[in-house]
């Protein structure tokens, strides 16, 4: 990466940035974090890429050959002292040298573990000198870093540092906390512990669809969802385990195997790891929503589990901020078209009409039907996106389906109630929220350690 974009890239970017933030209520603080140049970092693999960005994970921060660039105009100090410790004061009283200094020193966990990452644009971006694509990378970075510089939730990412090149350079890039397996992958790791068994011969015809919102698919996954979330409801999981065990022992039933006590323990630690991951997300989308800030991509792609397994969302370059005035909530807004990713995205943005906070809500409920199903939403439309339109965006707006015996009434109510065609009949996510925590809790049988955000350990980040 050699030269800075052109002026007219920049200009464009620049206003693509502003239109995101046009009456901003959110501050901008990226320029009080700590600070670096690329020449400092040493990359270590790379973790991942996406349209614009790459990630890689940085082995070190080597601040020290650069430090004088850093040290501010030399100031008086009336005391006497050596030159040595003239330059050790001025160096502690610098915040920007301590918050460098902080992440050069905390960037190994338990000398191995990279504890950062970069999200620098990809090179092939860089080289391609494509105008269009150019500025919406540029612009998706500055929006990125505007927006993680301003929040701060347990359930999100946090940004670290930011480049010392200006962000309309292509070498700018934000420094983060390097975070683990994404959800797609655990989606698949999940789906393993108890694999699909193999199709049941039919004994009865289908009987009818039994609501509206269904999709066509009988088979899946989700219909022997009996077997994560209980047979009936995860309320009689609860309290028919032994019944249960005795049922199971049907000769041919593909849940036999599953069915021993260990497995009820272990398909148990499965559902509240799910639940606990979707409660997670949902207050972090809640906690955007009560600042005015939709993030429009909610997907398994741009979730992930940071060391300690917890779940953040990542990847803001999509987020915006909406006018204040959507305080009178349900107000709709123009913005930008076919925003997101298919299978999640609410039919109003993929025909482009006017939206607002609630294209998340519709994207979470098919999120969370995935979770739940372990299965990938719509994919029966997988080779017949005309189709797709047809039946999910248009006509008889299809949904993921909910099997016949039913999920916790509460989580089908989320479901339900998320991706209902009007953004108006949807729920907001702080009730999304609430019902996954009351859930958890029900599951947990009166447990609700962990369950307050706001009380949760978070991580320091180091600001001026
Ligand atoms: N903090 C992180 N730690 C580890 N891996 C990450 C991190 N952030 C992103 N990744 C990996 O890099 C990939 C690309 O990141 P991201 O989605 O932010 O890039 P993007 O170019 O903005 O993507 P998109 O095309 O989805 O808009 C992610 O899918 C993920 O695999
Ligand atoms: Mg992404």
């Amino acid at each position: 990466m050699s030269s800075d974009p052109s002026g007219k890239i920049v200009e464009q970017a620049l206003g693509a940035y502003k239109k995101t933030f046009a009456e901003s209520t959110i501050s901008d603080t990226s320029g009080d974090f700590p600070r670096f140049a690329f020449s400092e970092l040493t990359l270590g693999k790379r973790l991942g890429e996406g349209g614009f960005g790459v990630v890689s994970e940085v082995l070190a921060f080597d601040i020290s050959a650069h430090e004088d660039s850093h040290r501010p105009p030399e100031t008086s100090v009336e005391v006497e002292t050596t030159g040595v410790e003239v330059e050790r004061k001025e160096e502690e009283e610098d915040p920007d040298f301590q918050g460098r200094k902080f992440i050069a020193d905390h960037c190994i966990r338990n000398d191995s573990d990279a504890r950062y990452a970069i999200k620098i644009l990809k090179k092939s971006l860089v080289d391609k000198a494509d105008v269009n694509l150019m500025v919406k990378a540029l612009a998706d970075m500055a929006v990125e870093t505007h927006i993680l510089s301003a929040i701060e939730h347990p359930n999100i990412v946090k940004l670290r540092g930011v480049s010392q090149q200006g962000r309309y350079h292509p070498e700018y890039f934000i420094v983060m906390d390097r975070l683990y397996d994404t959800l797609d992958k655990r989606l698949k790791a999940w789906a393993e512990v108890f694999p699909k068994p193999p199709p049941m011969p039919k004994k009865n015809p289908p009987s009818k669809r039994q609501s509206s919102g269904s999709t066509r698919s009988t088979s899946s996954r989700a219909s022997k969802l009996g077997c994560i979330f209980g047979r009936k409801s995860s309320q009689e999981f609860d309290d028919d385990e032994e019944k249960e065990e005795q049922d199971d022992t049907v000769e041919m039933n593909p849940t036999t195997i599953e069915s021993s006590p260990s497995n009820l323990e272990k398909k148990k630690k499965l559902l509240e790891e799910r639940l606990v991951a979707c409660f997670d997300l949902a207050s972090a989308i809640a906690y955007l929503h009560e600042r005015n800030i939709i993030y429009r991509d909610t997907k398994p792609e741009n979730c992930a589990f940071d060391v300690r397994g917890d779940i953040k969302l990542f990847d803001f370059g999509t987020a915006k901020e909406l006018p204040p005035q959507n305080s009178k909530r349900d107000l709709t807004f123009n913005l930008t078209g076919m925003t997101g990713s298919l299978p999640w995205m609410a039919p109003e943005v993929a025909k482009s009409d006017p939206y607002n906070h609630k294209v998340d809500v519709f994207s979470f409920a098919v999120l969370l039907w995935q979770i739940v199903a372990l299965e990938m939403p719509f994919k029966e439309y997988e080779s017949d996106l005309r189709l797709f339109w047809e039946e999910v965006h248009n006509g008889p707006h299809k949904r993921p389906e909910i099997p016949r015996l039913g999920w916790p009434k509460p989580i089908e109510l989320c479901m339900r109630r998320g991706w209902a065609k009007e953004p108006s009949e949807r729920m907001e996510m702080k009730q999304i929220e609430n019902i996954l925590r009351k859930e958890i809790i029900r599951v947990r049988k009166g447990d609700d350690a962990g369950l307050r955000h706001d009380r949760r350990r978070s991580t320091f980040v180091f600001r001026r």
